[in-house]
């Protein structure tokens, strides 16, 4: 029987967010065992962030919640990759549709942003 190996990971082990019906990847985070089976249970994404030391749900705050459509793991079970359907504008909380709009070109990075909203607006309670 395949069992996650959190062990090995330190506790920890990367969650490749993707976009259910574009393929796109909109985020990678950690989840532990804790944050997984919660994920799993609830259909909503859950994860342990290490800036913040604290879990959290994915849009707890913006509203920008994933609903869990298909859970994958890798051969040797220490990556889960989660397929989701991206509520609200953006799984990124920069506004950006997916954490990935930064791209190496020409020997640099580019920043290809392209906020759906503001941040300022969303995460006021900081
Ligand atoms: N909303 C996000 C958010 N969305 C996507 N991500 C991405 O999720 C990844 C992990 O975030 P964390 O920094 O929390 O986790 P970490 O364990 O420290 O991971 P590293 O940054 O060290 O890689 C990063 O790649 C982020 O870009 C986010 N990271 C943090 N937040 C914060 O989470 C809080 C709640 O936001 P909502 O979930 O949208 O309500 C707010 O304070 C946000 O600023
Ligand atoms: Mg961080
Ligand atoms: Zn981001």
């Amino acid at each position: 029987m395949i069992k996650i190996d959190f062990d090995k990971m330190g506790g920890l082990i990367p969650a490749v967010i993707q976009d259910y019906e574009t393929g796109d990847v909109l985020m990678v985070a950690f989840m532990d065992e804790k944050t997984l089976n919660l994920t799993l249970k609830d259909g909503k994404t859950w994860f342990f962030s290490r800036t913040r030391n604290k879990y959290w749900m994915k849009g707890e705050e913006s509203g920008n919640t994933q609903d869990v459509m298909e859970v994958l793991t890798d051969c040797d079970a220490d990556t889960v990759v989660i397929k989701v359907k991206q509520n609200g504008p953006a799984a990124c909380h920069t506004g950006n549709r997916s954490c990935f709009y930064v791209k190496w070109e020409n020997g640099q990075w580019v920043e290809h942003s392209n906020p759906l909203f503001n941040p300022d607006d969303v995460y006021k309670k900081k």
